[in-house]
């Protein structure tokens, strides 16, 4: 569903990912993780097509993003860490704005329950001035489920949400995979990640260190066996830096 080829992206002479290569099939929900600076919202955002990549290759449900990309767009959403919405449009207009840029079109039908299921229902005229940070968080994510996107990118999802919020989040997450998603997303709530996600991408300095299930991940580190999650991402991301890549060689 999502295919992403040696993906590398600098900015000015900072690389910040480099040739990031994994693929994300349809139900699985992928957990970017790595300390702070590792290349996890560069990555998120060259995936949805925001950044453009210095080089590799995305490709959304067989499309490339780069030769295709209001198809490819089409067919994802992303929601960043911090929710982008439109001061003068109350929830429900947010709804249907969203329902006419991207043609849903039983989108009346499909915003009641999603309302529903976000919490939102009776906030529905209220305004974005007019919601705390969670709900603000719920709308940008219902306004990203309008469209059944196939490959759902979701930057820091549950910051922010109360605990009931957190639980219906991680449970309108798995329902989104379950019904044949691809989703990505990037967080630093280490026992969330190992609830939600099948599989783990851990990135450190723009590089993958690590990738598979946690089973797959340790078992090709025996020395980890045993460890609780948090200490899995410490000996994963600390301790030496990776060598530097030799003088003149692509990065
Ligand atoms: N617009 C930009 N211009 C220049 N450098 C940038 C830009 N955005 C990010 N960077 C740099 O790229 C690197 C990766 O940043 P990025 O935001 O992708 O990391 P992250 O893993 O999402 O971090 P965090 O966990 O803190 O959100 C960092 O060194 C950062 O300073």
């Amino acid at each position: 569903m999502l295919n992403v080829h040696e993906l590398r992206k600098s900015y000015d002479g900072l690389v910040a990912v480099r040739a990031l290569t994994f693929a994300v099939p349809p139900g699985e929900v992928l957990g970017l993780v790595g300390p702070n600076g590792a290349g996890k919202t560069t990555t998120l955002r060259c995936l949805a097509g925001i950044l453009r990549p210095s080089a590799g290759r995305v490709e959304v449900a067989g499309i490339d993003l780069a030769v295709d990309p209001v198809a490819a767009k089409r067919r994802l959403a992303f929601v960043p860490d911090e929710p982008h919405l439109f001061d003068y449009l109350t929830v429900e207009e947010h709804l249907r704005f969203v329902a006419r840029l991207y043609h849903v079109a039983d989108a009346e039908q499909k915003a009641a329950p999603l309302l529903e299921e976000l919490e939102l229902t009776a906030k529905r005229r209220a305004l974005p001035d007019e919601l705390s940070r969670g709900m603000k968080q719920k709308l940008a994510i219902a306004c990203a489920l309008l469209h059944d996107p196939q490959v759902l990118l979701l930057d820091e999802p549950l910051t922010g949400l109360d605990p009931v919020g957190i639980r219906r989040m991680k449970a309108t997450i798995a329902a989104r995979a379950r019904a044949g998603a691809a989703v990505v997303l990037s967080s630093h709530l280490l026992h969330l990640v190992e609830q939600l996600c099948t599989r783990l991408l851990v990135v450190r300095q723009g590089r993958m260190v690590a990738y598979g299930t946690i089973d797959e991940i340790v078992a090709e580190r025996p020395a980890l066996a045993g460890l609780p999650i948090e200490e899995l991402f410490v000996a994963l991301t600390e301790g030496e830096a990776p060598p530097p890549p030799p003088l003149g060689a692509p990065v």
